[in-house]
């Protein structure tokens, strides 16, 4: 059973114990593009603290450079170097990991975040347009591309079939043509509601091609491992800060280190304290909170 934080003191101990803090965004910092109330004073009452503060989310849609506008727009100030995006991630995957080649192509299912970071890698990205389907006769003319060496799978607002026939084809005629997911969280907190996440996108070609893709961000450790690469990082003065129970606290407990989870996102307190569930170390109703340790 995680910990519920509440008062002051508890606050207050929370922010003396870690130096370091791991932001998960959708669900934690902000609701679509609306931040969180309280969250934007505490950020900036931690930056003036001295903690280091990183953003590690699986929303494949934006790139980091996108994410930095993002946060301006919101009034913050983040470096792309305090950003890991399940995109980015993939990116250096594929460059460092699979040393993919550079005769082939990506095919890509979601959205623009992925194209920006595979490009800025030096990864050529399929222009292959799929133009709507009406029938069987525009099915049958989906054909695979030898061109294409991996499918990377993300959350994609504008999925459709043809789409997912084209990535099916590929990976069902040509075996080394990879499957790679940037993420796989079944769902995705918006300001109001929560929707289809990449992970409900994803189960259409795992459905289809009864193939397992290669899922990159949370809790998988791909990002820890490049956060650790670029930051001082010590374990036990580490918090990953999450609303999701299967992607940012398992990610805080493969890596060791201590995690908060909050009510702004997908879990539920209930859910949290179900001990069927991945348990965090510490809970919260809303990181803004914290805003309370501001004089
Ligand atoms: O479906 C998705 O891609 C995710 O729900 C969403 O983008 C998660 O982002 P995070 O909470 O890791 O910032
Ligand atoms: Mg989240």
């Amino acid at each position: 059973m995680p910990t519920k934080l509440a008062s002051i003191e508890e606050y207050r101990k929370l922010v003396d114990s870690y130096d370091t803090f791991l932001f998960d965004c959708d669900g934690v910092i902000w609701l679509g593009s609306e931040l969180i109330p309280g969250v934007k004073e505490v950020i900036s009452f931690l930056k003036s603290s001295n903690k280091n503060l990183l953003y590690v989310t699986n929303n494949s849609t934006v790139s980091r450079k996108d994410y930095v506008k993002k946060f301006e727009k919101l009034g913050l100030t983040v470096t792309e170097n305090e950003i890991y995006g399940s995109a980015y991630a993939t990116a250096i995957y594929l460059q460092k990991i699979v040393k993919f080649k550079a005769e082939k192509e990506v095919f890509i299912v979601g959205g623009a975040g992925i194209k920006k970071e595979l490009e800025l890698v030096g990864i050529k990205v399929s222009d292959k347009v799929i133009p709507p389907m009406s029938g069987t006769e525009d099915i049958k003319k989906i054909l695979p591309d030898s061109k294409i060496g991996a499918i990377v799978c993300g959350l994609d607002l504008n999925m459709s079939y043809g789409k997912m026939a084209f990535a099916h084809i590929n990976l069902m005629t040509n075996e080394d043509c990879l499957f790679i997911a940037t993420n796989d969280d079944s769902s995705f907190p918006v300001e109001n509601q929560i929707f289809p996440g990449a992970g409900s996108i994803l189960s259409v070609l795992v459905t289809s091609t009864k193939k397992k893709p290669a899922v990159i961000g949370k809790p998988y450790q791909t990002m820890f491992d490049s956060i650790c690469a670029s930051h001082e990082i010590d374990l036990r003065r580490t918090l990953m800060v999450g609303d999701r129970l299967d992607t940012d606290i398992d990610f805080g407990i493969a890596a060791g280190i201590d995690t908060l989870v909050v009510y702004t996102g997908v879990t539920t307190e209930e859910e949290a304290c179900n001990p069927k569930n991945s348990q965090a170390t510490f809970s919260m109703g809303s990181f803004g909170e914290l805003s309370a340790l501001i004089d």
